[in-house]
């Protein structure tokens, strides 16, 4: 039995991928390469580069690969910030690509799948910390084509027999411990990589994007969980699915949430670095706090988080920018 991992060449794939092979599971990646690296894929993993809404493409996957009976599914694209500016391109990639990958899968009988979906899917939570039970309304494109998918996959599953755990991670952050894997994306936006970048002195300061949110310092609340713990999950819901349990969705996060500004103190306690920075304004489609209760996910899948501290989860990003400082 394989496992196809799709999107196995970029930052969370890479370290799933990984994981899997540490497992002793047979890989087979798909990836275009259009945010990923081939440098971040196993060596033990077979690499077909190609884009997921190829259909001709993804059936001569399954077609040579006949052992695959899972789909772990990565590939899309995830800025909030630039899905305000081109809200079309997410549902193209996301949406329309998934629905493209389910047909694919179902005229190959392929009947699991286990997805990325996002904590911006509930947009701004009236109570913190976030049970899956909370209102799904985002409030920006991309939380709102991670909503379609999961209702998309909620038909596919009564219909064709697709069965799915969609994972709602929280803010991921940190890199495989020895250094050999890490976040690595052009140009970068997320917060722990560029406040690392200027703590190895390639970015002259950090621009905030606000301090009047109705937060204890005024910045915005993320909830961090590290890419490990995230494949840890992964495994654990093919297993669940496996074993013949249903279609659910599950969060991912750590249950702590962590001001913009204690994530700069805390990369200057970890790094031994000034950080210097400036406020500027908001970026549109922020929510001012998002905090996980990921509980579920310890009931039901029997997850145990290792990296449930922050310092610890940037001290590893910090060993991964040391050692790549430009990427792989
Ligand atoms: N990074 C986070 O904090 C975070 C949080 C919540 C959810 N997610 C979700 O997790 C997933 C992985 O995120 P990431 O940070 O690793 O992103 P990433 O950009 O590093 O990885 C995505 C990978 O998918 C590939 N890809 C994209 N579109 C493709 C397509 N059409 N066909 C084939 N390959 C394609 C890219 O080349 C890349 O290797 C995404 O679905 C994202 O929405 C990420
Ligand atoms: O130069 C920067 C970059 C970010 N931020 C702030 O840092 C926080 C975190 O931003 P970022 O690292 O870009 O992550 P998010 O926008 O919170 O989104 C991440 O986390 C979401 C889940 O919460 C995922 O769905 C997304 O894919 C993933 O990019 C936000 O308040 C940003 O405004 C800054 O202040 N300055």
């Amino acid at each position: 039995m394989a496992i196809l991992v799709v999107g196995g060449a970029g930052y969370i794939g890479s370290h799933m991928v990984d994981y899997l092979i540490s497992q002793q599971q047979e890989v087979i990646v798909v990836d275009n390469l259009s945010t990923g690296h081939q440098a971040a894929i196993s060596k033990e993993a077979r690499f077909y580069q190609g884009d997921l809404a190829d259909q001709p493409f993804m059936r001569r996957v399954f077609k040579e690969n006949p052992t695959i009976t899972a789909v772990i599914h990565f590939a899309a694209y995830s800025l909030v910030g630039e899905s305000m500016q081109n809200p079309l391109k997410y549902f193209d990639n996301n949406t329309s690509g998934l629905i493209k990958l389910l047909e694919v899968m179902h005229e190959f009988s392929i009947r699991k799948i286990i997805f990325s979906s996002t904590a911006a899917v509930y947009g701004i939570p009236k109570v913190l910390p976030i049970t899956e039970k909370a209102a799904t309304e985002p409030i920006n494109p991309y939380g709102e084509s991670k909503l379609m998918m999961e209702k998309i996959m909620f038909w596919a599953q009564k219909a064709y027999g697709i069965e799915y755990v969609a994972f709602r991670y929280f803010n991921v952050a940190g890199a495989k411990p020895d250094g050999s894997l890490g976040e690595d994306h052009h140009p970068e936006t997320h917060l722990v990589p560029l406040v690392l970048q200027v703590a190895l002195g390639q970015r002259k300061e950090l621009a905030l994007y606000g301090d009047d949110y109705q937060t204890a310092d005024g910045t915005n609340v993320r909830d961090y969980v590290h890419p490990f713990d995230l494949a840890q999950a992964h495994l654990l819901a093919v297993e669940y699915l496996q074993a013949g349990n249903q279609s659910t969705v599950f969060n991912l996060g750590s249950a702590t949430g962590f001001s913009n500004l204690e994530i700069i103190k805390t990369a200057q306690k970890v790094t031994g670095q000034e950080i210097p920075y400036v406020v500027a304004p908001r970026r549109p489609g922020d929510p001012d706090s998002l905090v996980a209760n990921a509980r579920k996910a310890r009931d039901v899948l029997g997850w145990e988080p290792e990296f449930d501290n922050l310092e610890t989860i940037i001290a590893t990003a910090w060993n991964w920018h040391q050692k790549h400082p430009n990427g792989y």
